[in-house]
């Protein structure tokens, strides 16, 4: 297939992310309408593993604010931004534009390995947030903060805001999952929590379009869940169970939320760690900018994750692995361009679904 190709529509009634009011659980709420809340995000997380949440009461203005630092930050000179990289293992700062390679955290091979086109900019929990726990520097690394006015305080505010929301949803989850309501509290009081901003824009001229190029490679997202700010500009798509990528925008004031791997293995997969990519944005022959900001809540890096006992069934499909190790092996693939080799499962399903999907590229 030569040049780059359209993303497909998607087919008519046959695929949604479901939106959920969590007001129940942000406001107070009933039992019942808990109870309520907590079936619909089992139910959602059992069938398509992103969903789109409205109540999450963060306020339009720190959004508002949040965005603006962004487009601020990334419309400096390239040459400018390049002062803020940080070295591969320690996932903070400016990446620029193909120096990462999602699909590298499954261990899917692309043929061009660094193609992925976004910009991104990196934050997280720092060690100094827990003097007293003596947290490892590498992985809960201090943030660097671009001379750009007023960025720290609005990322920190938004940062802050998806945290009490990432937290929120631990506690639906708990509900959905059957389990005492403070259950992943222990493993999420310290959590190694990143928030990574993208902007998918080519400066003209600057980058060969070719038919490698892509937004973001697919992968999972790596811990418990994600809280995803997204512009409604096209571009990410989901996979579906049966293997057909869907076009998918937040609805007007909803956060799109999805599950990561770690969920997954907690759950013995009867929650989706779904697959998900995104695709240039190609209008009148240019690339349309897109951005977004995800909210990783990957759990205390010394947490051991074993399949609930809830979910067991016939037995674990996982065996258990501490956060920081999966984290680590995850970041070596898509920062440092080390194939991931125990993403056996997912990287079988991209495979799949790439040989069923040659037609809808
Ligand atoms: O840009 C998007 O909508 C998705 C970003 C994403 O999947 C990620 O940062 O992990
Ligand atoms: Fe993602």
């Amino acid at each position: 297939m030569g040049g780059m190709s359209a993303v497909i529509d998607n087919p008519a009634g046959t695929f949604s992310v479901p939106i959920i009011d969590i007001s129940p659980y942000t406001g107070g709420g009933s039992a019942s309408d808990r109870a309520v809340v907590a079936a619909q995000i089992d139910d959602a997380a059992s069938s398509v593993g992103f969903i789109q949440i409205v109540g999450h009461e963060i306020p339009i203005a720190v959004i508002d604010e949040f965005t603006a630092v962004m487009d601020d930050f990334f419309e400096l000179p390239l040459e400018a931004k390049k002062a803020y990289r940080t070295p591969p293992e320690i996932n903070r700062g400016y990446a620029p534009p193909k120096s990462e390679s999602l699909s590298l955290s499954l261990g899917v091979e692309p043929a061009d390995r660094m193609n992925d086109f976004f910009e991104a900019y990196n934050v997280g929990v720092e060690a100094t947030a827990y003097p007293e726990l003596e947290l490892p520097e590498d992985q809960y690394a201090s943030n660097t903060w671009p001379a750009v006015d007023h960025f720290e305080a609005a990322v920190s505010a938004y940062f802050a805001e998806a945290s009490r929301v990432a937290h929120t949803l631990t506690r639906i989850f708990a509900e959905a999952l059957d389990l005492p309501p403070d259950f992943f509290d222990g493993y999420t009081d310290h959590s190694l929590d990143v928030l990574r901003m993208n902007n998918y824009a080519l400066p003209p001229g600057e980058i060969e379009l070719d038919g490698e190029l892509t937004g973001m490679g697919e992968h999972t997202d790596y811990g418990i869940v994600t809280v995803l700010w997204a512009d409604q500009v096209r571009g990410l798509q989901v996979l579906d169970r049966e293997g057909t990528w869907h076009d998918v925008a937040p609805a007007d004031g909803a956060l799109l939320i999805n599950l990561g791997d770690l969920m997954a293995r907690w759950t013995n997969e009867r929650w989706m760690s779904t697959l998900h990519r995104v695709k240039p944005p190609i209008v009148d022959g240019t690339i349309e900018r897109r951005r977004s900001a995800a909210f990783f809540h990957d759990g205390n890096i010394d947490a051991t994750i074993s399949t609930l006992p809830s979910c067991v069934g016939a037995g674990s499909r996982y065996s258990p692995i501490t956060v920081g190790e999966h984290i680590g092996a995850k970041l070596a693939g898509s920062r440092a361009g080390q194939s991931n080799p125990y993403a056996r499962r997912e990287a079988q399903r991209v495979r799949q679904a790439m040989r069923r999907g040659l037609g809808q590229q």
